[in-house]
Parts: C-alpha cells; sequence; structure tokens
C-alpha cells in the first residue's frame, strides 16, 4: 500500500511517457523595460541556449509549465505596485510570495532576480530562503551585470551538457572500461563491488526480474539495510498498478536482442521499507551481465517539493562558490595561481564532504602523471599517496580519461604488480590510503587530455550522489579554464622577456619611450604582431584599448609643457600598473596617446577593463581646471577580434581609432567599442 503524500499520484498519471525535450537550456525573462530584455539577450544568444520573453505575469505560469524553464530571469519591475512610493520591504515580501508560488508549479526552475530598485549586491534573505539561485543589482553597473549573467549561463549550459554524460551512460561506460575477471564468480564481484559505488540509486535487474544488486545510494534511498535488496523480485518494489512498464520492458529481455531494445524512461512510484511511495523517474537501459541479459535501472527521486529545499541552497551556494573563483582567474597575476588554486580546491572539498582533492598533470610524453596541487584533510596521505604515477597508453583507467571521460575508482586489494599495467595503478594507491573510492574526472585542452581532478572519499557513510558528478565535472571546467589561462600568461611572459634579451639594453632606447620609460611604438608593433599572431593559431581573442587624454592641449596651456610632460608620466605609470596579467602590454602610442593589447580577452572584458581604466583615473582626481570636470579624464577607444588574420595589425588600430573618434564625439570620459555601426 502506498502511503502518504505521493498517494494521489497512483492514479496512473504518474506512469505516463516523458516528452522528448530539448538538450538546449531554456532560459525564460520576465522583465518589462526592453533595453534589460536586449542585454540579457545579447548574452544569451551567445551561449547554447533557447530564450523566451514576457511582459505579463499572466503568461508567467503558462510559460515555466509549457516550455518547462530551466532559468528564469525575474526582474522586479515584474511585481505589480500601486504606486511607485511602495515601502521596499513590501516589493521583497512580494517578490518572495511570487518565488515561493513559481517553485510550486516548477521546482526545478533556477530564478536569478534582477532588481532595477535596490542597489543592495547581496542576496535578500527572504528571496534565499523563497529559493532563489541567484540575484544581480543593477546598480553593479552594465559591465558587471553583463559578466554575471554570462557567468550564470556558461554554468548552466556546462551543466546541461554533463547531465548528457551523467546516469545511464555514466553507468555504461564504467563498467565498460574495465576490464572483466574470467570467472564467473569473480565477475560478479566485480560488478558488485563497482555498482555499489556509482552515484544515483542504481539497481541491476536480471531478465527473472530479480535484482542482482542494488547500490549504496539505492539501498539508503528506499531505506533498506546492506545488500537487503540483493537477490529480491523487483515487482516488490512497485505497486502493482505501475509495474506494468517495468514488468514489460523485462519481458523484452527475453524476447529480442539488446540492440533491438530501446532505453525506456518513464515516471513511476517506488515503495520504500517503510511502504511509503514516492514518485520516481525510472531509467531502463538493456544491458548484459555475466552473460546474460538484463536491465540497469535508475530511479530518480522526482519528490517536488520544499523538501528539495536544503539541496537546492547548497546547489547555489555551490554555483555561486565556482562563480567566484571563476571570476577571480580572469585577472590573476600569475604568482597568485597557486595559491588560489589550492583554495578551490580546499573549499570545494569542504562543500562536497570529500577527505581528499587533487590535480594530477601529465608529464608532455604522457609517460607519467605527477601530483600537482593537493588539499587532504589527512595529512598522513600526503606521505603514502604517489606523487608520480607512471601511465601505460593501454590500461583502461587511462583510456577513459583520454576519451574525455569522468571515471569513478574503487580501491583493488591484493594486486599483483604486474597487474598494474592494466591501469593507472590509482586503484592500487587508493586501498593503500583506505579510500572507499574516487571521482575522477579528465583536464583536457583542444581535445587532449593533459591531467585529471580528483575527490576521494575516505569516510564511511558518505556515498556519491547523482549531483556530485554534475558538481565535479563544474569545477573541472573552472579548474580547467584556470589552467590554460596561466599557461598561455607564462608563455607570453617569456616571450616578452625574450624579446627584451635579445635586443639587450643597447637597445634600451630603441623600445622604450624616453619620457614615459613605457614601450614604444616601436616595440608595440612588435609585440602586436606577435600576439595577432598567437591569437590566429590559438584561435583566442584578442583586444586593443586606445587611450587619449582628454582636452590636453588645454592642460599643456594651463599647467605649461612641462607640467604635461609630468601628467603623462603619471598616467603611464597608472596604465602600467593597472594592467597586471603577464600578458598584457602597455605601450605610448604616440603624443598624448596610450594603447594595450589585451590579449585573451573578448570584447566584454576588455570593456571592463578600460572602464576600470578610465574610473580609476577620475577617480584620483588630478586637476585640470581647464576640463569641463575640472579633473583629468581619458577617452578609450576598443576593439575585438577572434583569430585575427596574420596582416590585421593596421586594421586593429584603425578600428580603435574610430571608436576612440566616437568616444570623443560623445562626450569624452568614455569607453567606446567598434562596431560598424556609423555615427
Ligand atoms: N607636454 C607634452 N605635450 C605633448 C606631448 N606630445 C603631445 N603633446 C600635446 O598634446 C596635445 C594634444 O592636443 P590635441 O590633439 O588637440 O588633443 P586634446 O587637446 O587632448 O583634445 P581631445 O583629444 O579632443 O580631448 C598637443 O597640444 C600636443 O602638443 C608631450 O610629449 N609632452
Amino acid at each position: 500500500m502506498i502511503a502518504g503524500k505521493n498517494n494521489k499520484k497512483d492514479s496512473g498519471a504518474a506512469s505516463k511517457a516523458s516528452s522528448k525535450r530539448s538538450l538546449k537550456p531554456k532560459i525564460l525573462i520576465a522583465e518589462k523595460d526592453t533595453a534589460i530584455q536586449g542585454l540579457l539577450a545579447s548574452q544569451i544568444n551567445l551561449q547554447y541556449c533557447e530564450s523566451f520573453t514576457i511582459n505579463d505575469g499572466d503568461e508567467l505560469t503558462q510559460q515555466l509549465i509549457i516550455n518547462h524553464i530551466d532559468l528564469l530571469f525575474l526582474s522586479d519591475s515584474f511585481i505589480e505596485v500601486a504606486n511607485n512610493d511602495v515601502h521596499p520591504q513590501t516589493l521583497m515580501n512580494k517578490l518572495a510570495a511570487l518565488i515561493k508560488r513559481i517553485k510550486i508549479v516548477s521546482a526545478d526552475t533556477r530564478i536569478i532576480v534582477i532588481s532595477s530598485k535596490s542597489s543592495q549586491n547581496s542576496i535578500p534573505g527572504e528571496l534565499m530562503e523563497a529559493g532563489i539561485s541567484d540575484y544581480f543589482s543593477l546598480a553593479i553597473g552594465e559591465q558587471r551585470f553583463l559578466a554575471a549573467v554570462s557567468s550564470s549561463l556558461e554554468l548552466l549550459v556546462a551543466k546541461s551538457q554533463a547531465k548528457r554524460t551523467e546516469g545511464q551512460n555514466f553507468i555504461e561506460q564504467t563498467l565498460s572500461s574495465y576490464k572483466r575477471p574470467r570467472r564467473k564468480t569473480q565477475n560478479n564481484q566485480f560488478i558488485n563491488r563497482l555498482i555499489r559505488n556509482i552515484p544515483g540509486n542504481v539497481l541491476l535487474v536480471d531478465k527473472a526480474h530479480k535484482i542482482i544488486v542494488a547500490n549504496t545510494s539505492c539501498e539508503q534511498f528506499l531505506g533498506y539495510g546492506k545488500k537487503a535488496l540483493n537477490g529480491q523480485f523487483i515487482k516488490d518494489l512497485f505497486s502493482p498498478k505501475l509495474y506494468s512498464e517495468v514488468s514489460a520492458g523485462l519481458s523484452e529481455v527475453t524476447l529480442h536482442s539488446l540492440d533491438q531494445i530501446n532505453e525506456k524512461d518513464f515516471e513511476s512510484i517506488v515503495i520504500t521499507y517503510k511502504g511509503e511511495g514516492v514518485p520516481v523517474r525510472c531509467f531502463m537501459r538493456p544491458m548484459q551481465f555475466s552473460g546474460q541479459p538484463g536491465y540497469v535501472l535508475t530511479l530518480q527521486d522526482i519528490t517536488h517539493s520544499l523538501d528539495d529545499k536544503a539541496s537546492h541552497v547548497a546547489q547555489l551556494k555551490w554555483q555561486h562558490h565556482l562563480n567566484e573563483f571563476a571570476k577571480r582567474f580572469i585577472s590573476l597575476p600569475v604568482n597568485e595561481f597557486s595559491k588560489v588554486i589550492k583554495e578551490l580546491l580546499q573549499t570545494s572539498a569542504h562543500f562536497m564532504g570529500c577527505e581528499r582533492v587533487y590535480i594530477y598533470r601529465l608529464d608532455n610524453a604522457r609517460r607519467a602523471a605527477t601530483l600537482s596541487y593537493e588539499w587532504s584533510a589527512d595529512k598522513e596521505t600526503l606521505k603514502t599517496f604517489s606523487r608520480n604515477i607512471p601511465i601505460y597508453p593501454d590500461a583502461s583507467e587511462f583510456q577513459s580519461l583520454a576519451e574525455c571521460r569522468p571515471l569513478l575508482l574503487t580501491p583493488k586489494y591484493n594486486v599483483k604488480i604486474k597487474q598494474i599495467t592494466e591501469n593507472l595503478g590509482l586503484s592500487e594507491h587508493l586501498a593503500t590510503v583506505d579510500a572507499e573510492s574516487s571521482f575522477i574526472v579528465p583536464l583536457s585542452h583542444k581535445s587532449q587530455v593533459y591531467g585529471w581532478v580528483g575527490f576521494d572519499i575516505q569516510r564511511t557513510g558518505r556515498h556519491w550522489q547523482n549531483e556530485d558528478m554534475q558538481n565535479i565535472e563544474e569545477l573541472a571546467k573552472v579548474i580547467n579554464q584556470a589552467i590554460v589561462r596561466k599557461k598561455y600568461e607564462e608563455m607570453r611572459q617569456s616571450t616578452h622577456l625574450k624579446l627584451i634579451e635579445t635586443h639587450g639594453k643597447l637597445s634600451e632606447q630603441a623600445y622604450l619611450d624616453s619620457l614615459t620609460k613605457i614601450a614604444n611604438r616601436r616595440y608595440f608593433d612588435q609585440v602586436l604582431r606577435t600576439e595577432i599572431g598567437r591569437a590566429a593559431r590559438e584561435n583566442s581573442h584578442l583586444s586593443i584599448m586606445l587611450c587619449d587624454i582628454d582636452n590636453f592641449k588645454d592642460y599643456n596651456d594651463t599647467y605649461g609643457h612641462l607640467g604635461g610632460d609630468q601628467c603623462l608620466q603619471k598616467v603611464a605609470r597608472t596604465l602600467e600598473s593597472s594592467f597586471q596579467r603577464a600578458a598584457d602590454f602597455v605601450a605610448r602610442f604616440g603624443g598624448e596617446e596610450f594603447v594595450v593589447i589585451l590579449p585573451g580577452l573578448d570584447m566584454r572584458g576588455a570593456f571592463e577593463a578600460a572602464d576600470r581604466m578610465r574610473r580609476l583615473l577620475y577617480e584620483m582626481n588630478i586637476p585640470h581646471t581647464s576640463s569641463p570636470l575640472g579633473r583629468l579624464t581619458i577617452s578609450i577607444g576598443l576593439t575585438s577580434v577572434k583569430s585575427p588574420a596574420p596582416e590585421s595589425a593596421s586594421e586593429l588600430i584603425e578600428k580603435s581609432d574610430r571608436a576612440l573618434y566616437r568616444a570623443k564625439y560623445r562626450g569624452k570620459n568614455r569607453v567606446y567599442a567598434y562596431t560598424k555601426k556609423p555615427l
């Protein structure tokens, strides 16, 4: 008998087959201001997503249900209030109430609130309580707002991509990537050990409708003791009315060959040990075990209610945590990289409740992997765990990584030395550190694996959950971007140093501007050509910033030519100290113009950097009495390209110059990015 709140689902409606959905994340914009609508759409269009816009509150519920929205941008301007003077707390309460209503209709939709009315930057408590995923105030400025929107979207897309390798695919890949022992008893032991650590609620069912093995997570989910489900009939887990779909699937494997049978994906209700019904989505994938056909059955809990709140809040914090680090890595100087990576590993291990997290890097010849970074709760691990692992390219474990697939490892005890060549030796090491299991996600660049991130579980009682795999893949993405960026920065740094070395001190004059002691136009031309070549080879972005001091003629007239010279020196020093990334290159372009090369930054990133620069100089408040603002300001023209043509140096400069002209034309003290639009 199914008891409790889910009874009403036992009407047959729950067993309907799920409709096919596109894998593109779906985004709904609930915003009345067309300018903000446009800003959001501009970021969404850059991602692999589908978006919808509504202007009317009545359409909200309908859209959420019909389109299975993954992410909702909800503006506080959407809340109807009697007049504009309404108390901010009343507005907040109304917003929280609306979010709670949305969560009832569409529990899985992530909600990001956009506030045009409040300048508060942290997430208001009542909205967090109601279940939002993030909160952006437009007061943070347009560029930072766009960057925040973009990183949320990137994470959403990464998550949806991670989902594709989740669950069944992962189980199948994990099982097939291991070389099975020959003897049947050994085979069963092997499957048992492997399946028990797999995340999600997994059951292996044979054609006689019997459970071969249930994993630990599934036992916990259904409230059964250790191995208590093994050998039981699967029908005992379903109410009779809802068993038909499972039963039909199992009959198929006795009648057809496995490749003729499709996977099954349907909703049903399972009965726990205590007799309670829990709505689940069932995924059935036909598979061969010990030479016999059967099914891998995964049960995904779909109890959509406020019960999910704790995990929702945890998920929200995780996303926030990754976002923060992703933003920090963008402008991080190379010498701070190790410190921040270690911080990321430690905080991530705490989040995940794991005892050890580490990054291994392959050497250039791919013959060995070396431990690059590690955080461990138990310092003893550092001594015992191998820092250098020999790589056997044919090893099954390495094959998984080389194909960019995540890997689940369980310890291998009592191994003979010669067997080690069949794997990376990682499983043996797990045994030596007494780990329960490890999740390993490859790090790759241009489809080449160069290392991996791994999490160990050493403490008993913690089991992998479905979200864990997704979370680790998202973390690996952030680490990957950071490592690749660091590599490029280092390469550039050495190129610049080499240039200086080659030309030596004797030609310092030829390369440095005598007044400001920063690179001169000639040096700039050389570096620009090198960076264009690199961006073309690496298919990466390159941005150029042309900065011009506003009303500098008047400055000279007011403070004299010497005063003008000192001012140029001050601006040059400010520019040099502001662009800290090793790749950034600042030069005097001529007269009162400076130029900055920003490799790897796209238009958005470059715009942010340029505007930060403009503001910094404005805030320095250098007196300029004959300027309308009474202080020194600069105007900046910007252009950005991806994978430029080798001969495009003059074109890039010309475009930056045109953008600079527009910045001046529009009133100075501003940044203008080059577009094809006429003035
Ligand atoms: N002190 C000093 N002045 C320089 C140097 N090189 C160029 N200048 C001066 O910079 C001034 C540039 O003036 P303009 O090109 O008219 O531009 P502006 O007055 O800044 O006007 P906008 O660019 O439209 O804001 C000229 O007066 C140049 O003499 C230099 O090395 N030292």
